[in-house]
């Protein structure tokens, strides 16, 4: 469903991603691991758009997409959780939940009962503003409000960063619903190699902004040189 060819980008003058190439199959999940600053942030914000191109392609479904901006890239259904996102603060969860719902989509806008059946700890907090979530909440509903416009392909950057291993395996819980219900394709950028190994089945280990290896779970988790 997404090829990316030759694909470069970065920040002024700062190269970061250097002709990086690789394709996501319908329903695929992958993962993309790398130590910090590697460039798996940057390539997230340039498959949604919210960083130019400098060079090279990215088709969605054979449609090149490379030029189009972020919201039109949401309408073609590409979903994202930035890394620490935490939504609007001053909104609660509802009205954040809300709002994503108004995203322009052609796909279904998922009823709020159900992102509730897919996330139950957010029932209790509808009322709370989101910045008095935990960090393990805010992941919760920056999740969620992704997968309100029901995308068919998620991108999900650094879900577990700073959270405790209960709130990962419940995170993880929620992508395995979303899968079950929707198939949907997601590529996750996780420093946590065991959250990934659970869910993606092959991931890609991305060095100076190249892709340099291809990982099975298996061997992710017996990667030492990315433990570290
Ligand atoms: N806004 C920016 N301006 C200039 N350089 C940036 C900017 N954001 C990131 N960088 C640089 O780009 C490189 C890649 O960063 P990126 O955030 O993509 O890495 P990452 O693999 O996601 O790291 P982490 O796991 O720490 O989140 C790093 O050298 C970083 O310092």
């Amino acid at each position: 469903m997404l090829k990316v060819e030759r694909l470069s980008a970065g920040y002024g003058r700062t190269q970061v991603l250097r002709r990086l190439s690789f394709e996501l199959a319908a329903e695929e999940v992958l993962g993309i691991v790398g130590l910090n600053g590697m460039g798996k942030t940057t390539l997230l914000k340039t498959l949604m758009g919210l960083l130019s191109t400098e060079g090279g392609r990215i088709e969605l479904d054979g449609i090149a997409v490379e030029r189009s901006p972020a919201h039109r890239r949401a309408r073609l259904g590409i979903g994202y959780t930035p890394q620490g996102g935490q939504g609007f603060p001053d909104l609660t969860v509802r009205e954040n939940l809300a709002l994503a719902g108004m995203t322009p989509t052609k796909a279904r806008i998922r009823p709020i009962s159900e992102i509730l059946s897919l996330f139950p700890r957010l029932e209790k907090l509808l009322d709370r503003r989101s910045s008095a979530l935990s960090g393990g909440e805010r992941q919760l509903l920056a999740l969620a409000r992704a997968v309100v416009p029901s995308p068919r392909l998620l991108l999900l950057d650094e879900l577990t960063e700073g959270i405790q291993p209960s709130v990962t395996d419940e995170i993880a819980e929620c992508l395995l619903s979303i899968r079950r219900t929707e198939n949907t394709a997601m590529i996750i950028a996780d420093q946590d190699l065991s959250f990934v190994a659970s869910l993606a089945g092959r991931a890609l280990v991305v060095q100076k902004g190249e892709i340099v290896a291809q990982r099975s779970p298996d061997e992710l988790l017996g990667d030492a040189a990315l433990q570290t």
